[in-house]
């Protein structure tokens, strides 16, 4: 295949993605609508386009393709034929650590520089150490799975055993390789969730107790339900979700990983629920809330190009909206948990201190839990008591 092939497919792609879907949702649709592309075609195309967009806004003035060149040089340990043509003299250093590898690009482009790939900097929780929030979006991030104690040597000798490179950063903690096929490796009698490193740890700040109620008022398809669940198997559980399709999937999960005692509701959290919720007072309140993001686009680096600044804002008042519809059924002296995975201040210490201000709430804790040091993703969480 030559290298105008390649490029040719690359540009075409470029034009056809608008980020309405999902960049790896659009890849799938686009493969099978363009059947005239082989899997060699579809895995440069990929690599080469996410790749691309890893990035971000750095060096904006020059040519897609030669930024195509620096991003594939970058981000990967093999060269490629972009690499070849277009860095020819860098082909035999793609194995070298990241850091040699800027210092390579910027002898040859000064103007490159990794702190303009992520566009936002001026917005960032104070505490996120902007150089290396950036370095990481040029390193793809791990798949993690957390494992129920019973079940953990097991899942670790089967993952060994089928060659698949395993970090065990704790008993009930692996790191994968992204993409990596657990559905085919692991059997259906070992119990695991997929769920980023950063929100198991969010789980730290939960502190449960036996026969506890608590509601988990934004739970999707249950990560951090489970979470609790497993922190406190003794546990009353309500779960809601303003999308009913999610909670379907919440079902099954929570059926396989053996969680029988919950109710469940579809509530939208934006309007005044206290014809359904009257009688309900809860010993915690989990707000997993409907964020930005911008903690999880290493995996989605195509959100670096495309994500608008007004939306952070946006996000902001809605997550205001919600705490402040869902804090009246807490009793008093219990822990709402506030949770996103952004990286935003507005989104994070922002909101915490507008529900301190405006209602009361008192803060135990927060932290940024900093994937970017770890491969994972970024996320905020606090911890405020209700007087
Ligand atoms: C970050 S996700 C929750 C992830 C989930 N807790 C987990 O651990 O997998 C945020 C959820 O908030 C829900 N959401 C968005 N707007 C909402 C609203 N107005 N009322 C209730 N839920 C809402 C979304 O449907 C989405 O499932």
């Amino acid at each position: 295949m030559r290298i105008e092939h390649q490029i040719r497919a690359f540009e075409q792609l470029l034009k056809s993605y608008d980020a309405q879907l999902p960049l790896h949702r659009f890849l799938v649709a686009y493969f099978k609508k363009n059947k005239q592309m082989g899997s060699s075609d579809r895995r440069w195309a990929s690599r080469y386009l996410y790749s691309f967009f890893r990035l971000g806004k750095a060096l904006p003035k020059e040519q897609p393709v030669h930024r195509l060149a620096v991003a594939d040089f970058l981000c990967n340990g093999q060269s490629s034929m972009v690499i070849d043509t277009y860095l020819p003299h860098f082909s035999q250093q793609v194995d070298l650590p990241l850091n040699a590898k800027i210092t390579l690009i910027k002898d040859l482009y000064p103007s490159f520089d990794h702190k303009d790939i992520f566009p936002f900097p001026e917005s960032l929780s104070q505490s996120i150490d902007q150089e290396a929030f950036c370095l990481s979006f040029l390193i793809q991030p791990d798949l993690f799975i957390r494992v129920p104690q019973a079940y953990s040597l097991a899942a670790l000798n089967t993952l060994k055993e089928a060659g698949i490179v395993v970090r065990d950063l704790n008993e009930t903690t692996f790191a994968l390789p992204n993409g990596t096929k657990l559905e085919q490796v692991l059997p259906e009698n070992i119990n695991y969730q997929v769920q980023d490193l950063s929100s198991q740890k969010t789980g730290n700040i939960f502190e449960p107790k036996k026969y506890d109620y608590w509601w988990d008022c934004c739970a999707a398809s249950g990560g951090k339900s489970l979470l609790l669940y497993d922190l406190e198997p003794k546990i009353e559980l309500l779960v809601s979700d303003v999308r009913a399709s999610s909670l379907q999937n919440l079902e099954e999960r929570f059926r396989l990983a053996g969680l029988k005692k919950y109710q469940k509701k579809v509530l939208d959290l934006l309007v005044n629920n206290d014809q359904e919720l009257h009688h309900y007072s809860f010993d915690g309140i989990i707000l997993d809330a409907p964020c930005s993001g911008s903690g999880t686009w290493g995996r989605t680096p195509e959100m670096l190009s495309y994500f608008e600044a007004h939306r952070i804002s946006y996000f902001s008042k809605l997550q205001k909206s919600i705490a402040a519809n869902v804090i009246k059924y807490l009793k008093p002296g219990k822990p709402l948990i506030y949770i996103t995975c952004s990286v935003f201040k507005a989104e994070n210490e922002e909101v915490v201190a507008w529900l301190q201000q405006e209602y009361g709430l008192r803060l135990e804790k927060m932290e940024v839990i900093k994937g970017y040091q770890e491969k994972a993703d970024t996320m905020f969480a606090a911890r405020l008591i209700k007087n």
